[in-house]
């Protein structure tokens, strides 16, 4: 193949520069945008592998659809690095990730090219035909294209809008990106029934053949060739799920073969079939990149790396990971109580399970993306006496939340839930951020709920929820490390339902913490002493059930009190409100001071930074006490 003198790359600003380019150029402009994407990763870290395997599906969508004004939706939108450099953002690609930079989703605010935000699996269908009806309201002629994964296509809210949209036949594609991956290997019977698909020349040839006769025919019979066409298409090619959803299914095609991808999009762009459409490509997670398809993971996410080596940068050795805590505790729980059994929603290795399923391989269950179901499956199990832990990061149980207020809560079911990257969670952004389980969990009767202040304390909490029968239970733990500071034991110590403690005692400010803040407390503590005002640091341990002793001591014992969580308002520092002024506690002149995350999505940045915008970082700590003394004067001074 020549290689043009000037990148091709270089002379396509915005899709509307390649849609002239001959098959061949437009295989030299996916060439380089895999080296552009690889390039770019290896200095920002991200979702590589996924953007890998979308190159060619990319370029050719671009190249055959008139986008932004045929809306382009990209499933989870991890994989739209490719995508971003196409449509105007290639100068700032290299910012990907970081704060004040592209996001590392497809964002409405970021670009017209994207018209949906994503980040949570499995809505772009629904969104698609949201916009496909809109536009037939409207009158508006496009096109409306979605293109989802195949771990994507575990989740129930795929099927409905399949479902739906098979009913309403509006004109959408959904494009299935099956590269036979989630972030591990795919789970469940849609996965094998993906499989089971083929793609063949001889296929394609019947169907064309079927089509043909199905023209000639007098219309009843017509009617009857095109069923034998589309059981034809299904007994082939397994395609026939689809066709009774009513997708007009095709496929499958090799999703990196630009002479395959191109005249397919040109038919169904063209096509006179009402639609919707379903085309099965089939890809490769990590394609074109050798280190990337040669790892378990496909590169799924990867921190910055050597491009000659894909070597990873890794972080110097620091405080063990919340997560492997959890996951050994929770291991140490499993040893002596064989009824403890572990759910995760295809996240085995980010939740930690993956080390519980290789020591308990029948007691470790990845549903696939399906957090509603994974939810309700422990449900089920808790009815029988099992003891379901559900390791389901904070913003991922929100799609859960019903299955939890309903089938578990309402029950009263000892289902225990891990909640992982509570908080503030840096890369990923707004759409990652465990923000509000302490608000949308704190409302239901029945629950006992724990944020862990460290390491150490997550393993007791571990403990604790194992030992606990009576109802559900949630712990909630950032992600990323411990501090370090304390040994944390294999096997935690069972706590006091309802118990806090206190860490440090002062008789004019009381600083009560719920989660990881503790530390942040502790410096406060610090310096508000340095100004001569005494402040006694506590750790609630629990949001549900409060301790009220300790609360009301420290009401009445202290001029201000301070409560602080990662989370939004109406958590913990509400639950502790509500008490204090139910009884009274507020009438002779305490001064609250809850502190919360701000009423803003926080964009993604580094989580210290991430929490200064919050204020919830000391100095915020010690100016919001100075500031209930009418001391601020005293920080100016200092
Ligand atoms: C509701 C929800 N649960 C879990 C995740 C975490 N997650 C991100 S990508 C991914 C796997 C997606 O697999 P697939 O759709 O096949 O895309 P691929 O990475 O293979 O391109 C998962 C589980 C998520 N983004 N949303
Ligand atoms: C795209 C997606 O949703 C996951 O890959 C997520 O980014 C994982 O987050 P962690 O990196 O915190 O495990
Ligand atoms: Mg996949």
């Amino acid at each position: 193949m020549d290689r043009p003198e000037t990148p091709t790359l270089d002379r396509v600003k915005v899709p509307a520069d390649m849609r002239n380019f001959s098959n061949e150029q437009l295989r030299n402009l996916a060439d380089e945008l895999r080296a552009e994407t690889i390039s770019t990763v290896s200095t920002t870290g991200g979702h590589l592998g996924s953007s890998l395997g979308v190159v060619e599906l990319t370029v050719a969508i671009h190249a055959v659809f008139d986008t932004p004004n045929d809306r382009l939706i990209w499933d989870v939108g991890h994989q739209c690095y490719p995508h971003k450099i196409l449509t105007g953002r290639r100068d700032r690609i290299r910012t990907l990730r970081q704060g004040g930079g592209l996001s590392g989703f497809t964002k409405r605010s970021e670009s017209e090219y994207d018209p949906f935000g994503a980040a949570h699996s499995s809505t772009s269908i629904s969104a698609g035909l949201g916009m496909a009806v809109a536009s037939d309201l409207k009158g508006d002629d496009r096109h409306v294209i979605a293109v989802i994964g195949d771990g994507s296509m575990s989740a129930g809210m795929a099927y409905e809008a399949m479902n739906n949209a098979g009913a309403l036949r509006s004109k959408l594609i959904v494009i299935l990106n099956d590269n036979d991956m989630s972030i591990a290997p795919p789970v469940g019977a849609m996965s094998a029934y993906l499989s089971r698909t083929i793609s063949s020349r001889p296929f394609l040839s019947v169907r064309e053949f079927m089509a043909k006769m199905a023209k000639n025919f007098p219309a009843p019979l017509e009617r009857a060739a095109r069923r034998a066409d589309e059981y034809a298409r299904g007994l082939l090619t397994g395609g026939t799920l689809f066709e009774e959803m009513g997708f007009y299914y095709v496929g499958p095609v090799d999703g990196h073969n630009l002479d395959h991808l191109l005249p397919v999009l040109r038919n169904l762009r063209d096509s006179q079939h009402p639609g919707p459409f379903l085309l099965h490509a089939v890809t490769t997670k990590g394609k074109g990149y050798a280190p990337a398809e040669a790892a378990g993971d496909k590169y799924h996410g990867v921190q910055k790396f050597d491009v000659a080596t894909g070597v990873q940068q890794k972080a110097p050795p620091g405080p063990p990971q919340y997560t492997k805590v959890f996951a050994q505790a929770l291991i140490a729980e499993a040893e002596h109580d064989d009824r403890i059994v572990a759910i995760n929603a295809a996240m085995p290795s980010g939740t930690g399970l993956d080390a519980f399923a290789k020591k308990f391989p029948d007691r470790c269950f990845d549903v696939g993306i399906a957090e509603q179901h994974a939810v309700t499956f422990a449900a089920g199990m808790a009815t029988e006496g099992m003891k379901p832990f559900c390791a389901i990061y904070s913003t991922f149980l929100q799609r859960g939340y019903d299955q939890v207020v309903h089938d578990v809560a309402l029950q009263g079911l000892p289902v225990r839930f891990g909640m992982d990257r509570a908080g503030l969670v840096g890369a990923d952004g707004a759409t990652h951020a465990g923000s509000f389980d302490i608000a949308f969990l704190g409302c239901l009767p029945n629950f006992v709920l724990m944020a862990a202040s460290d390491e150490a304390e997550l393993a007791h909490m571990v403990a604790t929820m194992a030992a606990y029968d009576e109802g559900p239970t949630g712990v909630r733990y950032p992600r990323g490390e411990g501090f370090g500071l304390v040994p944390v034991p294999t096997r935690g110590e069972v706590l006091e339902i309802g118990r806090g403690r206190i860490i440090r005692e002062g008789t004019k400010i009381a600083i009560l913490s719920y989660g990881t803040r503790l530390q942040e407390c502790l410096k406060a503590a610090d310096e508000l002493g340095n100004f001569g005002l005494s402040t006694t640091v506590a750790d609630a341990r629990f949001a549900k059930p409060l301790d009220t002793q300790l609360i009301e001591r420290l009401a009445r014992e202290h001029e201000v009190l301070i409560t602080i969580e990662e989370g939004s308002v109406n958590g913990f520092g509400g639950l502790v409100m509500h008490h204090l002024a139910t009884h009274g506690l507020l009438d002779r002149g305490l001064k609250l001071r809850p502190m919360v995350l701000p009423d803003i999505y926080i964009d993604h940045d580094n989580p210290k930074k991430q929490y200064d915008v919050a204020r919830l970082n000391s100095p915020h700590i010690v100016e919001t006490a100075l500031a209930a003394l009418g001391q601020e004067a005293l920080k100016a001074r200092a």
